[in-house]
This record gives C-alpha cells, sequence and structure tokens, in this order.
C-alpha cells in the first residue's frame, strides 16, 4: 500500500495540487504547486519542500491537460512514490454530503447535479476527479466538500423566506469555504485554545470571500448561501443582491439568463467597482478613484457582516483574518476594523502593518489573529480519514 496523497484543488482557471506523505495525525506536506492561466496563459509551479521552484509557460489546453502536467512532474520529482489516496476539494456537496465521501460512479452522477448551483467550481472539481482516475487507475479518490462544515445550521440560519416546500427540496443555505475554516478552526485551538471554544468569527477573503461564525469550532452561520455569490462582493462577484434588480433585467433590459450569469459570476464585485481589476494587489497599487471606492466598499461589506454574525452569536471573543486578502492585506484589515471598537475590537496599527499572527491590542476584548489557511492539508486528512490511512499511521 502506498503512503503518499495527492490533493487537488481545482478552481475556474487553476489547478492548485499538493502531496503528502502519511505522517500521524495531520500529513506532511512534501510538495506543492499550481498550474494556473487556464484558458489564458497557462503557467506551471511547483515546489518540493526545501527544493528549487519550477517555474515555466504551460502547454495545456484545459484542466485535464493541466492534471496530466502534474502527475508527469509528480512522476518525475518523486519516482518512487506510491498514492494511496487522491483528495479533491469539490466546492459543493449538496443536502446529501454531511462528511467527506469515497468517490464512485453514483456519488459522480449526484456531484454533476450540482454544477448549476457552482458553475464557476464543480464543473472543474469534478474534471480533476475525472482526470486523477484515469492517471490512477484503482486508487481511491476521496471528495472532500466546501459545504460539508456548514451543515447542521439552525433553520434560522439555513432556510431562505419562501414556502417551506422550497427548503424541503433543498434549495436553502449551504455555504462554502468549509475546507478552509475547518482548517482554521483546528490552527485557532492551537494559538488560543479559550477563544476556540468561544464566538469567532474567521473572515476567508480571497478571490472568493464569505465570513463563517463559529461557535466552539462549529459553524453555526455563514455569509455564502445556496450558491458562492451570496454575501460579501468578491474578485468577480456580485454577492448579495435586491433580487428585485435580476427581475428587472430579466424582464424588462431584456438580458438573456447566460448574460446575467457572466454579470454576477465574471463581472462585477472588485472588477465590475473599480472598472481596473479583480487582484487586490493591481487595486491597492492603483490611484484610480474607482480602485479605493472598490476597496472601501469590499471593506464595508467586511465590517457590515462581522456584526451580523456577532449578532447571530450574541457576541464575539475572537476574529480571525485568512484567504490571500485576508491573510497579506493590511489595509483593507484596517479599513475593515475601523469603527468596529463598539464590538470590543481595538487594532495595533504597527502589529496589522507587521502582519503578525495577534493584531489586536493588549486592551482589546477581542482579540484579531491573521492566519494563512491550508486547503491542502485539510483535504489529505480527510482522504487519509477516509480510506483508513490515518489509522495506518496512528
Ligand atoms: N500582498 C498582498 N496584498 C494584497 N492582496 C493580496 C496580496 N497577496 C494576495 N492578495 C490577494 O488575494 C487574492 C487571492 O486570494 P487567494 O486566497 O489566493 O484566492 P483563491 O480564492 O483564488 O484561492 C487576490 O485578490 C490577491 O490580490
Ligand atoms: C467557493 C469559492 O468561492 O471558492 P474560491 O474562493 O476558491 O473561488
Ligand atoms: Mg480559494
Amino acid at each position: 500500500m502506498g503512503d503518499h496523497v495527492l490533493t487537488l484543488n481545482a478552481g475556474s482557471s487553476s489547478i492548485k495540487f499538493a502531496l503528502f506523505v502519511v505522517d500521524g495525525e495531520w500529513p506532511m506536506q512534501i510538495a506543492h504547486g499550481e498550474a494556473e492561466g487556464l484558458g489564458a496563459s497557462p503557467r506551471f509551479h511547483a515546489q518540493c519542500v526545501g527544493g528549487e521552484r519550477r517555474d515555466e509557460a504551460l502547454d495545456a489546453a484545459d484542466h485535464v491537460g493541466a492534471t496530466e502536467a502534474i502527475v508527469a512532474w509528480i512522476n518525475e520529482a518523486f519516482p518512487h512514490a506510491a498514492i494511496a489516496a487522491v483528495g479533491h476539494r469539490i466546492v459543493h456537496g449538496g443536502a446529501r454530503f454531511l462528511a467527506p465521501a469515497l468517490i464512485d460512479d453514483a456519488v459522480l452522477a449526484y456531484l454533476r447535479t450540482l454544477i448549476p448551483l457552482a458553475p464557476l467550481h464543480q464543473p472543474h472539481n469534478l474534471g480533476g476527479v475525472e482526470a486523477a482516475q484515469a492517471a490512477f487507475p484503482g486508487v481511491p479518490q476521496v471528495a472532500c466538500f466546501d459545504t460539508a462544515f456548514h451543515r447542521g445550521h439552525t433553520f434560522v440560519n439555513d432556510a431562505y423566506a419562501l414556502p417551506r416546500d422550497y427548503y424541503r427540496r433543498g434549495l436553502r443555505r449551504f455555504g462554502f469555504h468549509g475546507l478552509s475554516y475547518e482548517f482554521i478552526a483546528h490552527r485557532l485551538r492551537e494559538i488560543d485554545p479559550t477563544a476556540a471554544c468561544g464566538r469567532v468569527v474567521v473572515a476567508h477573503l480571497g478571490n472568493g470571500a464569505s465570513l463563517c461564525a463559529m461557535q466552539d469550532g462549529r459553524s453555526v452561520a455563514t455569509t455564502m448561501g445556496f450558491s458562492a455569490l451570496e454575501g460579501l462582493p468578491m474578485g468577480t462577484r456580485c454577492g448579495a443582491i435586491d433580487p428585485g434588480l435580476l427581475l428587472y433585467l430579466l424582464e424588462h433590459e431584456k438580458m438573456s439568463v447566460a448574460a446575467l450569469t457572466r454579470l454576477l459570476y465574471s463581472e462585477s464585485g472588485l472588477l465590475g467597482l473599480s472598472e481596473l481589476s479583480q487582484d487586490m494587489r493591481a487595486l491597492e497599487a492603483s490611484d484610480s478613484p474607482q480602485a479605493k471606492e472598490a476597496i472601501a466598499y469590499f471593506a464595508h461589506r467586511v465590517k457590515m457582516e462581522i456584526a451580523a454574525l456577532a449578532a447571530t452569536m450574541n457576541g464575539l471573543d475572537a476574529l480571525v483574518f485568512t484567504g490571500g486578502i485576508g491573510e497579506h492585506s493590511a489595509r483593507l484589515r484596517a479599513a475593515t476594523l475601523d469603527g468596529l471598537g463598539w464590538l470590543g475590537v481595538s487594532l495595533n496599527a504597527e502589529a496589522n502593518a507587521r502582519g503578525d499572527a495577534r493584531i489586536s491590542d493588549f486592551t482589546s476584548h477581542v482579540p484579531v489573529y491573521v492566519s494563512p489557511t491550508d486547503e491542502e492539508a485539510m483535504i489529505a486528512r480527510h482522504a487519509m480519514e477516509a480510506t483508513g490511512l490515518a489509522r495506518v499511521a496512528a
């Protein structure tokens, strides 16, 4: 039996991967990389722990070609690695999956029915599964869901105020970024065990962005809903919007469903507001008033939702920033927390500018942390557990 676990995390234009050796409770990462810019100018990056970074143009037209390139690199860099399981980030598990699952034809068929609910992610996630099945015949493939961590919410946090039958049919809030939140829940137990048992808001601010309210390490509410469009504005997604506006566009401007989908998923958010870029680094480097306004808008919405989630839990014991923006943008963190003193949050400007692990000052009732997330480690751990590798290692 092999003792390596490969993880694949496929996004709309990229596939992140990591290779782990089974080693006790948490797997040990020995390499990671990414095929990015798929569909435009594909590039391939990969690095073994402590080794040289490979960075080159990638001759692959799509996600399948990119997965083949990833497998070829692994075979070249680790000719003796025996892959015992492949773990996949699958963004939508629907109402059926409360936990990671071994993938078979029936599971795959169900997950395909969820493609319309996550069109930017789900087709690529499932494409990654098919490519990995072809590359590693007979090796167990494990689906690890973004939605699973949020199952078990109360009715008021799960339902839309539609006739109840819609809820019964599964038209409800699901929430996403669960693998990231689950990792942060584990991490917080090490950073601040007292807060980890309390009421915590975690801000996963990346290209996709959401917040999670956690009590005793479990999700009790989140800003994303039925699809990964709800809640905060994102790189190219609009976030919460008046459904009346959508009806107006469909009915009076005769916008097609395809054009509306493109508008909401790909042309809005930071990109739409700034008329410049979806990338926070580009916005921060720009003097354009629209770029500044897009940043201010994003911070404003994050701040509003932090307060809303704190209200859901009747208070707040800690706040954690993660994701590319949450981890790296001191400016965004400061703008978000500005004025939240009434909630017991007080920022230490120097610690924030340095990007310290704790950025609140000592008078702050609510500690504020910055932590990298690691969806890949969470996927690998789930893959180990689902295939019995974790018990072998223990
Ligand atoms: N140093 C930085 N300062 C500001 N923003 C950053 C920095 N590094 C990364 N980001 C932003 O993080 C976002 C990507 O986050 P990430 O979590 O990597 O995205 P994804 O959802 O694709 O995994 C981009 O908007 C990027 O500009
Ligand atoms: C669900 C989601 O938005 O994921 P990502 O942040 O990877 O786009
Ligand atoms: Mg992400």
